[in-house]
């Protein structure tokens, strides 16, 4: 099975490699434009940001799946305080299904940054002096004390979004 994923950040390929392993995937980096702000400000642009990742990863290598992966943040209903959240989308070129990770709550200093425009990973980078933590735990490692990683918590968002192409759709129908 030949996996494109619509990002060179080695978290993202980390996180279709592990999450696909039964597979025994190939997975292609290929560095493509979301499309969306580096930084996407709701759910709307963070999926849109993968389905492009996803469909831009696919028409640039001809694999038998485009990946696309998003980080965002939003205010959501409900929950107070700013949200990060992930999105992931998988296309074979007719479909696209699309799965959503973990959400976490930022804490109200990073809100306020990003607010004022920041990017979180730098805005991590720049909390915990190191350089790169997006490409690395992330701030989902960070922000649970490891437990779980970023690479973790998009796979979570990968299993849900490649579902629909490798599950057994009348056993994944509920029986009545
Ligand atoms: O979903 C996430 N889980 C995390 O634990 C995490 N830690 C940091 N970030 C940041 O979220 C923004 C958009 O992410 P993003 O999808 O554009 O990724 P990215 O910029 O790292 O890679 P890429 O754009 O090269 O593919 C970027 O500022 C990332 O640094 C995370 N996002
Ligand atoms: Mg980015």
């Amino acid at each position: 099975m030949d996996v494109a994923v619509g990002s060179t950040n080695p978290v993202k390929i980390d996180a279709v490699e592990r999450t696909l392993e039964r597979f025994d995937p190939t997975v292609t980096a290929v560095a493509v434009d979301s499309g969306v702000p580096e930084q996407p400000w709701s759910i709307d642009e963070t999926v849109t940001g993968a389905d492009t990742r996803a469909r831009r990863a696919l028409e640039a290598t001809g694999a038998d799946y485009g990946v696309g992966l998003e980080g965002g943040v939003a205010r959501l209903e409900g929950v107070p305080g700013l949200s990060l959240i992930m999105w992931a989308a998988v296309t074979d070129g007719e479909r696209l299904e699309r799965g959503g990770g973990p959400t976490l709550p930022l804490p109200d200093d990073v809100a306020t940054r990003l607010e004022a425009g920041a990017e979180l990973g730098p805005v991590m980078d720049d909390r915990l002096g190191t350089d790169g933590i997006a490409k690395d735990e992330g701030a989902a490692g960070v922000l649970t004390a490891g437990l779980t990683s970023r690479a973790q918590a998009l796979g979570e968002a990968v299993a849900c979004a490649f579902g629909p192409f490798v599950a057994d759709s009348d056993r994944s129908r509920p029986s009545r």
